[in-house]
């Protein structure tokens, strides 16, 4: 077993002259060639492959670690060139192979190349192209990587946990893959998800990649499709429910946490039944949170509160501003509930009126058989509704309310169609907001173009997944903002992780959304930039993380680790804070590998 320091400090120099610390490891000669963690390819210098025992199992010449990169970079852009032309599809998918074999094989340059080149990455190793290698992953599949706990490991997985081979582990992304992006039930093949989230971990968060952990909870699939497929990987029955299914997930949280205490669970897609229930229910007792429900929401109260700076406007105008809400799942209910917190502490009262929730079957009312009861609060009673009844469309809710923002988080690609972005014209705002905040891009409730196109061109537009800025004329550009939940997780996380904090309270979301919402100038704020660009996103996180460690600090939830006790803690200025998050950002480059009987 090795031991791998949980941070080290973290560079700003592509390609440092400075010797990192060693790290330990247990192995010989092919077994560590194999092992992605350790494996330096022709990178290891002949003094190490003397004490490895690698000497003659690779080329004789040394290649340095900043020829490597070149090497790597040239052959993406090689695949790039020789794909032109190709399906949109075809060349994501090729990219995304070339990145993972890269992945499984040496995980120091993937992690190196992926940080360098986030912007032009992160579409493939996330949202949008992570949707379509979920849809595709039982063909894909080459290597395992993370942890499949599954219906049939029941009674089994207190001592399952114990497989995993690293001693230590900060964070897991689980899912049940029970509502994979907007894809619906995906089964075991949305692994993919928690791998996508965990590599943007290492990426934004600098959460070291050998205390990471994806997990699947694979309880069957009620996608007969998939139940059809000879090729699929995962377990062949319908999803398990009720009391069978909540056993299995509370045996796994007592397994990761009897094995880790420190480490935090983000409970990732699960459809929204389950989503809320097992938020509810591990919340107070684990240190976890539901990333489509809190990180969802922390972004999208960033954007709305960004959209009110737009309008030149004081941030306690958020309570004059109407918003339409398309989508009473997880991901819009969540919004909703974080947004009325946000404007009952400006406000002193907790005010619905301004908030209106549309779903499949339209504005939801007091009127609605079976309403959800995580709806209920959101629900208006049709006397107060001057001209619309149960179930109105949204473009009736549009052209009736007006409204500042329309927020989507349907999973409905399309549902902001030509007349609802039309009636976004008569919004009473001046920067009418216009957010498609479901993925992967096909889901996206609309486009950038027909935003701009249909809606004016002074609105803001945020999307969920990547869209380019869109060409106005005249020199004129649509600026196009990304709203993930990207921006806020790794930071909830890595502030969290730092503080030793064993809950993640909702003042500690909330410093997060508060500091996403403050992180952009007024200047580009006025120019419809909300959000950062990606490329600032170790910044963000860094920035968030602080913001979170301080929450959990001010609530007294925080109790410390490693060399920083609460004192120490407590006694940081914000200034500290902050560069105390990035000085433990893990950064990935190659460090002298000693070997430990
Ligand atoms: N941008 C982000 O950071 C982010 C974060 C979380 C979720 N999402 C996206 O949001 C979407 C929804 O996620 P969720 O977890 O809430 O899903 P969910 O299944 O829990 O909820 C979907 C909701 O949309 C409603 N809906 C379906 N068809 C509709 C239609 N035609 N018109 C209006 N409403 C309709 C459903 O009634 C339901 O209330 C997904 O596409 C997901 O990828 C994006
Ligand atoms: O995965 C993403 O890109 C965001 C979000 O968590 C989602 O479920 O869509
Ligand atoms: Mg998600």
């Amino acid at each position: 077993m090795w031991k791998v320091a949980r941070f080290a400090a973290s560079r700003s120099r592509r390609f440092s002259t400075a010797i990192p610390g060693p790290c330990k490891v247990h192995k010989r000669g092919t077994d560590i060639l194999h092992d992605p963690w350790f494996n330096k390819d022709t990178g290891f210098p002949l003094t190490e492959r003397d004490r490895l025992g690698l000497r003659g199992l690779l080329p004789p010449r040394v290649i340095s670690f900043e020829h490597q990169y070149d090497r790597f970079m040239d052959s993406y852009r090689s695949l790039e060139k020789n794909t032109h032309g190709q399906s949109d599809k075809f060349v994501s998918l090729a990219k995304w192979r070339i990145l993972n074999r890269l992945h499984d094989r040496n995980e120091t340059l993937y992690y190196r190349v992926l940080i360098d080149n986030i912007k032009e990455f992160a579409p493939i190793i996330y949202t949008p192209t992570v949707g379509l290698v979920c849809q595709n992953y039982s063909g894909l599949f080459r290597r395992p990587r993370g942890m499949y706990f599954s219906a049939k490991d029941k009674g089994e997985m207190m001592s399952m946990i114990y497989n995993w081979p690293a001693q230590e582990v900060d964070m897991i992304v689980l899912t049940d893959g029970s509502r994979i992006l907007g894809l619906g039930d995906l089964g075991v093949q949305g692994i993919g998800i928690p791998i996508g989230k965990l590599d943007m971990y290492v990426a934004a968060a600098g959460i070291n990649a050998q205390r990471i952990l994806p997990v699947m909870l694979d309880v069957g699939t009620n996608n007969q499709k998939l139940l059809d497929d000879p090729l699929y990987l995962g377990v062949r029955q319908p999803r398990l429910e009720g009391e069978e299914y909540l056993s299995i997930v509370d045996e796994f949280m007592e397994a990761v946490y009897a094995r880790w205490p420190k480490a935090i669970v983000q409970f990732e897609d699960f459809q929204m039944k389950w989503a809320f229930e097992t938020l509810n229910r591990y919340r107070k007792k684990f240190c976890m949170f539901n990333d489509d429900i809190q990180g969802t929401a922390g972004v999208a109260l960033a954007g709305l509160l960004g959209t009110v700076r737009a309008q030149g406007l004081p941030l306690s105008d958020i309570l004059k501003q109407k918003i339409v809400v398309v989508g009473a799942g997880s991901a819009g209910l969540g919004v909703l509930n974080m947004a009325v917190q946000a404007v009952s502490m400006m406000s002193g009262s907790a005010p619905k009126s301004q908030f209106f929730l549309i779903d499949k079957d339209g504005l939801v009312t007091t009127e609605r058989s079976n309403l959800d009861p995580a709806a209920v609060p959101f629900a208006k009673n049709p006397r107060d509704l001057e001209g619309l009844t149960e179930g109105a469309s949204i473009v009736e809710v549009v052209k009736k309310v007006k409204p500042h923002v329309l927020l989507g988080l349907s999973g409905v690609g399309g549902v902001f169609n030509a007349e609802v972005l039309k009636a976004m014209r008569e919004s009473v705002s001046t920067k009418p907001a216009i957010f498609a905040m479901s993925n992967p891009t096909m889901n996206a409730e609309c486009t950038a173009i027909e935003a701009f196109s249909h809606a004016g061109e002074n609105i803001v537009f945020a999307s969920g997944s990547p869209f380019e800025n869109v060409d106005l004329g005249n020199g004129q550009v649509g600026h196009v903002n990304q709203a993930n939940n990207m921006y806020l997780f790794p930071g909830i996380g890595l502030g969290t992780l730092l503080s030793g904090a064993h809950h993640i309270t909702d003042g500690m979301l909330q410093a997060a959304a508060q500091c996403l919402a403050s992180y952009m100038t007024d200047e580009d704020v006025q120019k419809g930039i909300l959000y950062p660009s990606i490329d600032c996103i170790r910044n963000v996180t860094a920035e968030v993380g602080a913001a979170v460690l301080r929450a959990a600090v001010a609530e007294g939830q925080a109790e410390g680790q490693g060399d920083a006790g609460v004192k120490e803690l407590e006694n940081m200025s914000k200034e500290d804070s902050v560069e105390y998050v990035r000085g433990n950002m893990w950064y990935p480059e190659y460090c002298p590998l000693v070997q430990e009987k």
